[in-house]
């Protein structure tokens, strides 16, 4: 299996290229299926293993996808028959579960097996059941597989979610798209990828309104067709290269970013005595002395993503003095403690808090990738210490980040791929 082998200690200086956003492009392919008429052209999807495995997810549904050009795809669902996904794929990857929203729109019935994803807490699906039963449809789970059928298709309902979850409200807004009437979803999720994942819809004629906000209304529409879209840049992926270049008291400017969607990680770096200048589509991160630790606790958009809380937690294991960390959304998301730990890091974790107690260095060694996030932390660790850094398990790596060792290369890091 790859690893990743960095020598530590060089300062990150230069431009870096983000691609399109993982959590949004997860959402649109599923709803491009949703497609009567026409073909969906989907521009600057990332070049990473979630998009091919989704993309392999879509063609045994009978989807044909044929590609011309780096990040571009064009899909015709005309082929799509069947309303039951039960590859190796499905159970792989969390986005899965979109691919019940979506054929439960398409046929008004959906056959899925149980989602997979990152290992960082219970990650129920609850709330998308309820949405989907408020909609009128039967909802039972036999052996490892969710079954959703309707009698006469979906109706629109008010649904109020118990938690802010980004996956009930894409589901949710999936399945409502061609539902009979109004569906209302309070307590929606304001990330910038569910907003896209509307804006892909509404390209191809459904009727969303208020993404963005904590209402969104659905008004169902009979029928959908084929579109052009492209996909919102990486909000993570580009916060992950902005704390990389604090980290590494580098100056970077890291490119085609919607500098909006970055506020929160601008904020804190900020916070730490670290320079950000915003631009019209890029954000430069410029780190002149080592960075003060401060206090972060995890939150729905717009607050401090937990996608970032570990890559987060490598810059405060050594920046000056003592940080607490607040995971808020995942029970299990501080893996990558013991991680960083044995590079050294002063960090105790109780609960959903870690304490973190900067030192001057971290010094290198085998490390493992134990889920996505967690190995860009440890990558991260890796350029900041002393000697050599072996990153293993990279394959969770691969799920999320484009080419990352090529990327943090051009901007002067000694990694590469063995
Ligand atoms: C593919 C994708 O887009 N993944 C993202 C998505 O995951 P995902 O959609 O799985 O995360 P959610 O926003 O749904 O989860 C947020 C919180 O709500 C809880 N919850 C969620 C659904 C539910 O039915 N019941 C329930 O209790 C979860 O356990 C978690 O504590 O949003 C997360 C939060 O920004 C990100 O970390 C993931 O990168
Ligand atoms: C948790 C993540 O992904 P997933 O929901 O696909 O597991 C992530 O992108 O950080």
């Amino acid at each position: 299996m790859d690893k990743l082998l960095i020598e530590g200690g060089r300062r990150l200086a230069g431009k870096v290229y983000i691609s399109g956003a993982k959590n949004a492009a997860l959402g649109i392919l599923p709803a491009a299926i949703l497609a009567d008429e026409g073909i969906c052209e989907i521009d600057n999807l990332p070049e990473i293993e979630d998009i091919r495995c989704y993309e392999s997810i879509l063609t045994s549904l009978g989807a044909k996808i044929s590609k011309d050009r780096k990040g571009h795809i064009k899909i015709d669902p005309s082929g799509v028959k069947s309303h039951i996904a039960g590859s190796e794929e499905v159970r792989k990857m969390r986005a899965s579960y979109y691919l019940l929203g979506a054929l439960l729109a398409k046929f008004g019935k959906a056959e899925v097996v149980f989602p997979g994803g990152c290992h960082i807490g219970v990650r129920p699906i609850d709330q998308h059941i309820k949405g989907f039963e408020a909609m009128g449809a039967k909802v039972t789970i036999e052996h490892g597989i969710i079954k959703v059928y309707t009698e006469n298709g979906l109706k629109g309902a008010n649904i109020y979610l118990d938690v802010v979850s980004v996956g009930a409200t894409i589901n949710i807004m999936l399945a409502a798209t061609k539902a009979d009437g109004v569906t209302i979803i309070e307590n929606a999720a304001k990330e910038p990828h569910v907003v896209d994942v509307a804006n892909f819809l509404n390209s191809m004629g459904a009727n969303i309104k208020g993404t963005g906000t904590d209402v969104i209304k659905i008004t169902g529409v009979k029928h959908l067709k084929g579109c052009s879209y492209s996909v919102i840049p990486d909000q993570i992926e580009a916060g992950t290269y902005m704390i990389a270049a604090a980290a590494t008291g580098g100056d970077v400017t890291v490119c085609n970013v919607i500098p909006k969607h970055l506020e929160s990680i601008t904020a804190k770096l900020i916070e730490m005595g670290v320079n950000v200048e915003e631009g019209e589509d890029s954000v430069r991160v410029i780190c002149t002395e080592r960075p003060r630790g401060v206090n972060v606790k995890t939150l729905p958009y717009p607050g401090f993503p937990t996608d970032l809380q570990q890559p987060m937690t490598t810059l405060l294991s050594i920046s000056k003095g003592r940080s607490i960390m607040n995971e808020s959304i995942y029970e299990a998301r501080y893996k990558h403690v013991d991680e960083l730990k044995r590079m050294g890091a002063n960090i105790k974790v109780e609960g959903r808090i870690a304490v973190i107690e900067g030192i001057e260095k971290l010094s290198g060694a085998e490390v493992m990738a134990t889920d996505l996030r967690a190995g860009a932390a440890m990558v991260i660790a890796g350029l900041v210490a002393d000697g050599y850094t072996t990153v293993t398990n990279i394959s969770h790596i691969d799920r999320g980040y484009e080419k990352i060792e090529e990327k943090l290369r051009s901007l002067g890091a000694n990694i590469k791929r063995i």
